[in-house]
């Protein structure tokens, strides 16, 4: 008797497409952190934790090892420097985008530009996140709130919706393909062009140029014209959205917390009864709270290519590392463990425009603080925090974020 079903050849070879398909991206895949013993979207164990330390999987094609232990942290942070994910096209010579020599050349020159000497020199009180941005990357003076319709602005806009998909970018890279709109690119090139002429004839002529931009010092220095368009945009990209929303959560906390604001106005009327003056350290946002580290008690191997992920929301908010860790609380100024607190990343790679975000957000904060109050309405919502860091630890992300292990309650 003949068992094999009489299929026609077609319907054989879709059979055997679609078990290859399936052994391809429905089980192979699954098998990375499972082979290690390390605990993945699909397998959990305190044992696991116990032995590793906080580190756990996402399973799929492209694995990703996530973990929040300082150890583990500063190993892929200081100690093996580590690249992002790349993007190929206009952004590909991109600070955030390059590798190895040619982002430390690009590094090289960009960061003199952003020392605090050099920040003093920006004119930045008209300054919120977009205006500030814009005009220390491409030199342009715009106003967004007064302007909406500024090309500059419904450009940069469109800029900023383009979001970033990490994992199909080889795909992209193999094609040659940008997501980014290539009207919106052609327009800021325009604008580099013109802005390149003016200042190669300031720097012969005029010195020290008018305005202190990182990409004018660029320009006097060696890197070529698509590296400089290509950081001018990636600096409008890293500095708009980071320190509009850091501003946006701080006036949110300063107004569901009356009595921070007023100990901060106070401080800032005891500090500049007159004039707004840049640069004081006033913000202190955490504290070390008096954690016990944990130590990885087995190595784990972390095969070439894997991206590990540091999801630093979980990270800020682990029971292990802080009290009371929902609260605002800006007295927490203790040191802080570097690897524990990662708000501009660390290491050789960490936030280049750190310096510069921060002088924003408190010149920003001290203006507003002068002139207005921020009070919370009947609609503000008491927490805005719910739901995020669900997707980033699936199964350890309780509503008390305590860890197996973590020693704490
Ligand atoms: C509150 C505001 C900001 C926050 C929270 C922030 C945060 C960060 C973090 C966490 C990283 C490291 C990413 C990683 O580890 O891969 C980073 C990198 C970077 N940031 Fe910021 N950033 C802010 C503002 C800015 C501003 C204003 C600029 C531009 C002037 C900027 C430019 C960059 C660049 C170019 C990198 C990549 C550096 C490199 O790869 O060498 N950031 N930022």
């Amino acid at each position: 008797m003949d068992l094999m079903p009489n299929f026609s050849l077609v319907t054989w070879l879709l059979l055997i497409l679609f078990l290859s398909l399936l052994v391809l991206y429905g089980l192979w895949p699954f098998q990375t952190f499972k082979k290690q013993d390390v605990p993945g979207t699909s397998s959990c164990c305190s044992e696991c934790f116990e032995k590793y330390g906080k580190i756990w999987g996402f399973d799929g094609r492209q694995p990703v090892l996530a973990g929040l232990d300082p150890i583990l942290i500063k190993n892929i942070l200081v100690k093996e420097c580590y690249t992002n994910f790349g993007l190929n096209g206009i952004l590909g010579s991109a600070i955030s985008m390059a590798e190895d020599e040619k982002w430390k050349r690009i590094r090289t020159v960009l960061s003199p530009a952003l020392t605090s000497g050099k920040l003093k020199e920006v004119n930045i009180f008209e300054a919120y996140s977009m205006d500030v941005v814009v005009s220390t990357s491409f030199s342009v003076n715009i106003d967004s709130m007064s302007n909406p319709s500024d090309p500059f602005v419904t450009n940069m806009k469109k800029f900023l919706r383009f979001m970033l998909f990490p994992f199909i970018a080889p795909v992209l890279e193999k094609m040659n393909v940008t997501l980014l709109p290539s009207r919106v690119m052609d327009f800021f090139k325009g604008i580099f062009l013109k802005m390149k002429k003016e200042w190669e004839n300031c720097s012969r002529t005029v010195s020290p140029a008018p305005v202190a931009s990182p990409l004018h010092c660029a320009v006097l220095l060696t890197l070529s014209d698509e590296e400089i368009l290509a950081q001018a945009r990636v600096f409008v990209f890293a500095g708009y959205e980071t320190t509009s929303s850091t501003l946006s959560y701080l006036s949110y906390n300063l107004a569901t917390h009356p009595d921070v604001q007023q100990q901060l106005r106070d401080e800032i009327d005891a500090y500049l009864p007159n004039r707004v003056k840049e640069g004081e350290e006033m913000l202190g946002l955490y504290q070390k709270a008096g954690w016990k580290q944990d130590r990885m008690e087995e190595i784990v191997t972390i095969p070439k290519h894997m991206v590990v992920m540091i999801p630093a929301y979980v990270l800020h908010r682990d029971l292990a590392y802080w009290l009371e860790q929902e609260e605002f609380r800006p007295e927490r100024t203790e040191s802080i463990d570097p690897y524990t607190f990662l708000p501009f990343g660390a290491g050789p790679r960490n936030c280049i425009g750190m310096r510069f975000a921060l002088l924003i957000v408190k010149v920003a904060v001290v203006v507003l603080l002068q002139h207005f109050s921020f009070r919370t309405f009947k609609d503000t919502p008491v927490r805005i925090w719910d739901g995020v860091c669900g997707v980033l630890a699936p199964q350890w992300c309780t509503a008390s974020l305590s860890w197996p292990g973590s020693g704490r309650p």
